[in-house]
């Protein structure tokens, strides 16, 4: 058994500490170590691939440490973090995101995204394309920062290719098809895609002006891509719908990436992993509530050409009652506009909704409504 997060662990870091003071309810994640891997045995390679696996499966969510992620590194994020957030807001308007076109990229104010009651700042890839859109000086005139951002993206790309190698052994993808590169092909750093590494800042409120959002400050979402890796936000406020129906909150493990299954991995498998529901609340605690909350993340996602249907897998089955459809399947560069596009204030649910049916057609991968939902009674 791998060990689980729950609200019974003997605190042994100030974060942990903190959790223990009011014992709420908490999502039991599993925690996954990936340390030490060049020297695995493929008995422990074996072991921790299915791991992942039923993490996938079960919660959609994990933690993972032994990840190779500098805490150094992670910290210096954090720093350029706030310097960019901390810039007047007329400067960050300067690079706001072009959402008409459903692209990601660029600066979010709170509020523009539905439901979101923070700020954001997506980063492409750093290569050919970084340059295609401006970017704040912040980020582009000291070339240290830029080499750092840099570093820092690719090291993230590089994590979550292994758990994706990892779930494509336990997956059993034929060598004739790829085997444990299977992924790696479809998700190359520097090939055209949507995978992006995004710093956000949740802005403190008052008990009252949260009270008068239901106490949400992010909506309940699935993200759109393959895997997400969260670098350690400190403070508890992220939730999710745990399997057994109810929201919980993810415990902070000190250190540990928190990494979640997106659609597109779902759409990969055929609903045979899970891209779960969270959410961002007012942080739990009150001594925390009255900060503000940074998270940096990068998000993985496929190769824009990249058609979303199910790898080859023994344990991966189209549902049945699938019809083979004769329109082209849709790719990722589709679904990720289709979700951008509508997922903004601006715009209405007819679009999204009609995605979602031609998924499910597709696929036969029977999405609730609710897995889409982006609380727009909350907003
Ligand atoms: O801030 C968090 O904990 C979660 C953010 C998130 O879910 C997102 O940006 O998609
Ligand atoms: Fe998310």
């Amino acid at each position: 058994m791998s060990p689980v997060a729950t609200s019974d662990e003997t605190p042994t870091s100030p974060v942990a500490a903190n959790v223990e003071a009011e014992s709420p309810e908490w999502a039991a994640l599993p925690i996954i170590d990936i340390s030490n891997r060049s020297e695995w045995s493929d008995e422990r390679r074996l072991e921790v691939a299915r791991q992942i696996v039923d993490a996938a499966r079960n919660e959609g969510f994990f933690m993972l440490t032994g990840h190779g992620v500098k805490e150094e590194d992670v910290q210096r994020a954090y720093e350029i973090n706030d310097t960019f957030f901390d810039l007047s807001i007329d400067e960050k308007m300067k690079y706001l995101v072009d959402q008409d076109a459903g692209t990601y990229i660029g600066y979010t104010p709170a509020g523009l995204r539905v439901g979101g009651r923070m700020e954001m700042y997506n980063f492409p890839a750093f290569n050919r394309g970084f340059d295609s859109t401006p970017h704040p000086s912040v980020f582009k005139s000291d070339p240290a920062t830029w080499r750092f951002l840099s570093e820092f993206s690719r090291g993230a790309h590089e994590v979550t290719l292994f758990l994706l190698e990892l779930m494509a052994v336990t997956l059993d993808v034929p060598s004739s098809e790829g085997g444990q590169d299977w992924f790696r092909v479809r998700h190359d750093y520097d090939g055209p895609n949507g995978s992006l590494l995004r710093m956000m800042r949740y802005p403190a409120l008052s008990a009252s002006q949260d009270a008068s959002k239901n106490n949400l400050r992010l909506g309940g979402h699935t993200d759109f891509g393959t895997l997400t890796v969260m670098f350690s936000p400190k403070i508890p406020a992220l939730q999710i719908l745990a399997p057994e129906g109810e929201w919980r909150y993810v415990k902070p493990v000190e250190g540990a990436l928190v990494c979640n299954v997106g659609d597109t991995l779902q759409f990969l498998t055929a609903g045979y992993l899970k891209s779960t529901q969270h959410r961002v609340t007012r942080p739990r605690f009150p001594q925390d509530a009255e900060k503000d909350r940074a998270n940096v993340i990068y998000f993985l996602r496929p190769n824009d050409d990249v058609p979303l249907i199910p790898l080859p897998s023994p344990q991966v089955k189209p549902a049945t009652g699938v019809t083979e459809s004769t329109d082209p399947p849709m790719t990722a560069a589709d679904w990720v506009r289709a979700r951008v596009k509508f997922g903004f204030k601006k715009n209405n649910d007819t679009g999204r909704n009609a995605w979602q049916d031609r998924i499910n057609k597709d696929q036969g991968v029977q999405m609730r409504d609710e897995d889409y939902a982006y609380s727009r009674a909350n907003e």
